[in-house]
């Protein structure tokens, strides 16, 4: 039996803890707060910071996990270089959590293996920021190079925008480095999610494209698959290949692209199951999450069938506790509709709290429509 140590314990480990524990695992779920999605499900808990670097060595000496397995970026991810060169075993690797925690690290990444990217530049003040979006030209997207799920990402449209913009960022940044990435506008007709991923005796696969929507920066429904032309399926194959290749280990990653009427443009990815591939619950044999676990477990994946699925999420309005839900069984009682509630103690604008799933026909409609039903309710604090 393997022992794993999850950090991080959301929506995503939640379902990662299920799919390990079917194959016998002993998982640790670790978050900053208790009561943790993941923990509800994994064998033991732990709350700490998972920035504080003594903290994270500490838990990691205290359980001796034969995997760590990284569920968010706010890692101290120095600590994992640090433990694998001791011969600790992180998944996917240490480097690929280090270099994905940064926007920067995993853009000059790309750059470097010829990749194709939006135009982007760095900023580390207002007046800096300025100067790069007017040479990249408006509108501009600007994101701290720490941060996810948009957290500090905003469009400036014009110049009168960028002061708004840089302290949106500053806000919204974690870690102590004030730096932003300020991008050209890609208006793509499209978004992907390629679920790929690396086996440890055996050959990178390729999920089918997962096409999403975003607001504010995160997710609001995603499908599975998105139709393709070959040539723009094939060159995303061939982007996801050369970076998950180039960071290593076994694992699935959440690669993203735009994708234009020209071409396909590399902007991010997860060394971990991605928010997007909730979807893959309903339209995969194996879902992003059972593919992650035989990954890092090294057993096979013979293979990867999909049906037509689809994914919605129901966020929450305003900060509260002990949230409840109504409209449950209006959306349970559609055909092919499923509903997963992550069991969040508490609230804040737009937190995600539960996700509907429809398979089939429609599927993005059906779960939507029936997401649209479920209300967050807290009396709010
Ligand atoms: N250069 C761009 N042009 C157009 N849209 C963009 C650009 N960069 C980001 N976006 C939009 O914002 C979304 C979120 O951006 P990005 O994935 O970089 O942020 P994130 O905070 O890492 O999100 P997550 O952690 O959920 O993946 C993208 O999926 C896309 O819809
Ligand atoms: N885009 C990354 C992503 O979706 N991460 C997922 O959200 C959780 C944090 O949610 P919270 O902020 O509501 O605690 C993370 O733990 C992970 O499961
Ligand atoms: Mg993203």
């Amino acid at each position: 039996m393997k022992k794993i140590l999850l950090l991080g314990s959301g929506e995503l480990g939640k379902e990662f803890v299920i799919s390990a524990k079917r194959l016998g695992c002993h998982v640790v779920a670790c978050d900053s707060y208790t009561g943790a999605p993941a923990m509800q499900v994994a064998d033991e808990s732990e709350v700490f910071s998972m920035l504080d670097a003594a903290k994270l060595r500490e838990a990691v000496e205290r359980h001796q996990p034969d995997l760590i397995v990284p569920e968010i970026e706010a890692i101290r991810t120095e600590v994992l270089v640090e433990m694998e060169k001791e011969g600790r075993n992180v998944v996917p690797s240490a480097r690929a959590v280090n270099m994905t925690m940064n926007r920067d690290r995993i853009r000059d990444l790309a750059v470097d293996l010829g990749v194709r990217t939006a135009r982007f530049a760095y900023a580390e003040s207002a007046e800096q920021l300025m100067g790069e979006a007017k040479a990249i030209g408006f509108p501009v997207v600007i994101k701290p190079v720490m941060s996810s799920s948009g957290k500090g990402q905003s469009v400036a449209q014009t110049a009168d925008d960028i002061q708004n913009s840089w302290e949106y960022a500053c806000a919204g940044m974690r870690g102590d480095r004030q730096r932003v990435i300020v991008e050209e506008f890609i208006k793509f007709d499209y978004e992907i999610t390629l679920l790929t991923v690396k086996q440890k005796n055996g050959p990178t696969l390729f999920c089918d494209p997962i096409g999403h929507v975003q607001e504010r920066g995160d997710y609001q429904y995603s499908w599975q698959p998105q139709p393709m032309i070959d040539k723009f399926r094939q060159d995303a194959e061939t982007m996801a290949k050369a970076v998950t290749d180039d960071l290593g280990g076994v694992g699935i990653f959440g690669v993203e692209f735009f994708v234009t009427k020209d071409e396909v443009i590399f902007s991010e990815l997860s060394p971990r199951p991605h928010d997007t591939g909730m979807v893959t619950l309903v339209s995969q044999n194996l879902s992003e999450f059972d593919l992650h676990a035989r990954a890092i477990l090294g057993l096979p994946i013979p293979n990867i069938t999909v049906t037509e699925g689809a994914s919605a999420v129901v966020l929450a309005a305003k900060d509260g506790v002990s949230p409840t839900y109504t409209g449950v069984e209006a959306a349970m009682a559609e055909p092919d509709v499923d509903v997963r509630i992550f069991g969040k103690p508490t609230t804040r604008p737009y937190r995600r709290m539960a996700v509907v799933l429809a398979k089939g026909e429609n599927a993005v409609e059906r779960a939507r429509a029936a997401a649209a039903k479920i209300k967050v309710v807290t009396k709010g604090i």
